[in-house]
């Protein structure tokens, strides 16, 4: 995982091996499909006319790719309308990062003014239960129920993939300059791994390495766009994955000017979409 992970933190990595999994490769066990063809608990009238909320495409545009040794990952291929994205990082920099919430440069959440707050050195916030990054466990209660948003979305995700249904009650949001990274970890301080964990990657793209058991078994390079979903359920739900490298893939814009945001709004955000990645993790924390 290590050399994997350093050999992609460079610039000057050769991305030809990093797999466009929104096409299958059948001789290496990877199967890119409609979420219809995949999952048989969705009835085709609720592919066809579920009408989603929080920017969800409707099932019948959802792709999803699996990947025979790995039971358990799935990736979603951009199952976002392209105005939500916009939407959710939004949210992300002005909602989920503000009081009461906890974040890297507010860590109790304090309700006072901070006057300090540079959106530059934002990298964590925290929702529901608040993770203790040092003792690296969750509280037994939570601080605030996740937004809608949150539980709604992973419902949705898991409900289609006929996993166990994702009740959500903790998020992590990742907060990713171009030049940031997140090291290799397995995320284990939730009480219960029968939930799955559910990963929204927003923003600028992100080579994301995915792995095993043990630190030593070989990962695979995926690339995250903005949009897309990564599920982690069974065996693969307790893998080591990273990501080594943002990269700068596209240049969002307000299309039209039918968006609620003000003027000094869109040019905040554009600014941040541009040069960042947002991921927001879904997960269950209570037993
Ligand atoms: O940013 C990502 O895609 C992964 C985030 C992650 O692994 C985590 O928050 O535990
Ligand atoms: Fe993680």
């Amino acid at each position: 995982m290590r050399e994997m992970f350093n050999y992609y933190k460079s610039k000057d990595a050769d991305l030809s091996q990093v797999k466009d999994l929104t096409v299958s490769h059948p001789a290496e066990g990877i199967i890119c499909q409609s979420i219809a063809a995949l999952s048989r608990n969705l009835s085709s009238t609720i592919v066809e006319e579920e009408v989603m909320k929080y920017g969800l495409k409707a099932y019948k545009d959802w792709n999803v790719t699996a990947i025979a040794d790995r039971p358990g990952l799935y990736i979603l291929h951009n199952i976002f309308t392209p105005e939500s994205h916009l939407e959710w990082v939004y949210k992300a920099i002005n909602i989920y990062c503000r009081p009461p919430n906890f974040t890297n440069i507010n860590q109790s959440g304090s309700m006072e003014e901070d006057k300090n707050f540079n959106i530059k050195k934002l990298r964590w916030a925290t929702l529901g239960f608040d993770y203790d990054w040092t003792a690296k466990v969750y509280p037994e209660t939570p601080r605030a129920p996740l937004p809608d948003e949150f539980v709604y979305v992973g419902e949705k995700i898991t409900e289609a993939l006929g996993l166990l249904k994702l009740e959500s009650d903790t998020s992590i949001v990742n907060y990713y300059p171009l030049n940031t990274r997140l090291s290799p970890h397995v995320d284990r301080s939730e009480r219960d791994y029968s939930y799955p964990l559910v990963s929204l990657s927003f923003g600028q793209s992100a080579i994301y390495v995915s792995g095993g058991a043990s630190a030593n078994d070989e990962p695979i390079p995926i690339m995250l766009h903005s949009g897309d979903v990564l599920v982690m359920a069974g065996s693969q739900r307790l893998v080591f994955h990273g990501v080594p490298r943002i990269l700068k893939t596209q240049n969002f814009q307000v299309e039209n000017d039918s968006s609620s945001f003000t003027v000094a709004e869109k040019k905040a955000l554009l600014q941040y979409i541009n040069d960042h990645r947002v991921n927001v993790t879904l997960r269950r924390t209570a037993p």
